[in-house]
């Protein structure tokens, strides 16, 4: 086909693409009911001027912990005033500074000016409106485990639910988002005693589940009959094997491409195969996307070898590709493994027998498709 045909081909197979993003909230939203509930009832008091709760929202990537905080919040602004809802993604808005300015924008439709405004001047406004205004504030942090770091998790909390001390009668509460096990229990030695929270769990979605959602979304997204019951099966058996529901949504999308790009009226068993043979790890390609070049460079030597690097071959390497402090290295080294990107073994050799083996957590495959 000739490039001008490809761009201008609007025989589409999509009825709607949007479906397929990120930050489509779909109109059926099943399965959560509890856990929406379970909100509604954290949140509930606040309505009547009462005291908010406090919960952890726990649960393994895409089980639809952020579209059910968003929707609860959505239901609650619609059917009151009296309480403030603050979504926010720790992985963008990683300091406290950054975390109030949102809560700031929330309130006053625009972000404080990023200099010469003192923190204190930002939060006693917020407070002193809520005050006020009589109103309560529910913060959800997403993904909050990224405020572990340099224990920014504990200023926030501390001077969100405490603001009560210093401005009597406001009422503030905290969804802690968490998509770990692991970081649950990380998160229970770095949170202050403030924080008494409840739990909310999402449980990983079932097979059937899991095909009836991405049936919805096949409903949405594409025009009828170009996709059969047997291809949104094998997509949904594939998705629940991998255990993101993402995978499955963004299988769908790109069968829909390639399908398109071959100019077939239908999706076909070798179009979902090339789909899922140009698949990248989706968590791998955006975490890849927000390192800085000192920190790619890192992983860039690390993943073009065969061998494996002990910390201190590596470090010597780094320093002379270029010419950076053992200090900005270990830091560096640091961020990766928080970013599960490496793991670092201790082998039992070298000087006092600290030695470390540092071990991608990627195949060099993966890593590949992804740096495209
Ligand atoms: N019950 C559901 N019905 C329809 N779509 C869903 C459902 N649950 C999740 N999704 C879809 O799956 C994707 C991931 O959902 P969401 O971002 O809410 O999950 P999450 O648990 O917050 O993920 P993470 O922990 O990785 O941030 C979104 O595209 C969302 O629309």
């Amino acid at each position: 086909m000739a490039i001008e045909d490809i761009l201008m081909h609007d025989e589409s197979l999509f009825s709607n693409i949007n479906a397929f993003d990120p930050d489509y909230v779909p109109p059926n939203y099943n399965y959560r009911d509890s856990q929406m509930e379970g909100m509604a009832l954290a949140i509930r008091p606040a309505i009547g001027g009462g005291q908010p709760s406090n919960l952890v929202v726990l649960g393994s990537c895409a089980t639809g912990k952020t579209t059910a905080v968003k929707k609860v919040f959505e239901l609650v602004e619609k059917n009151t005033t009296k309480v403030v809802c603050v979504y926010i993604n720790c992985q963008i808005h990683t300091t406290k500074f950054g975390i109030f300015s949102q809560i700031y924008k929330k309130i006053f439709g625009h972000l404080p000016p990023e200099t010469g405004v003192p923190f204190t001047r930002i939060y006693t406004k917020i407070m002193q409106y809520l005050q006020k205004e009589k109103k309560s504030l529910v913060l959800a942090l997403d993904d909050v485990n990224y405020l572990f770091q340099g224990k920014v998790i504990n200023k926030v909390f501390y001077d969100v639910l405490r603001a009560y001390e210093e401005f009597s009668g406001v009422k503030t509460s905290i969804f802690a988002i968490l998509s770990d096990l692991e970081f649950r229990f990380a998160f229970d030695k770095n949170v202050t005693t403030v924080f008494i929270p409840n739990d909310v769990i999402f449980q990983p979605y079932s097979l059937s589940e899991i095909q009836s959602i991405l049936t919805d979304r096949v409903n949405a997204g594409f025009f009828p009959n170009v996709i059969s019951e047997e291809i949104i099966e094998e997509i949904a058996m594939y998705t629940y094997e991998k255990g993101d529901l993402r995978i499955g949504i963004n299988l769908l999308r790109t069968c829909g491409n390639i399908a398109e790009s071959e100019a077939a009226r239908e999706i076909t068993k070798e179009h979902l195969d090339k789909a899922i043979g140009s698949l990248v790890p989706i968590d791998l390609s955006q975490t890849l996307n927000s390192l800085n070049d000192t920190e790619r460079a890192l992983l860039d030597i690390i993943m073009d070898s065969e061998e494996i690097y002990t910390a201190g071959n590596l470090s010597e390497l780094f320093k002379e590709e270029k010419g950076v402090s053992y200090a900005t290295f270990n830091r560096t080294l640091e961020k990766l493994e928080f970013l599960r990107l490496i793991d670092t073994k201790f082998t039992g050799k070298g000087v006092r027998g600290n030695s470390r083996e540092i071990i991608p957590r990627f195949t060099s495959n993966d890593y590949s498709k992804c740096r495209k």
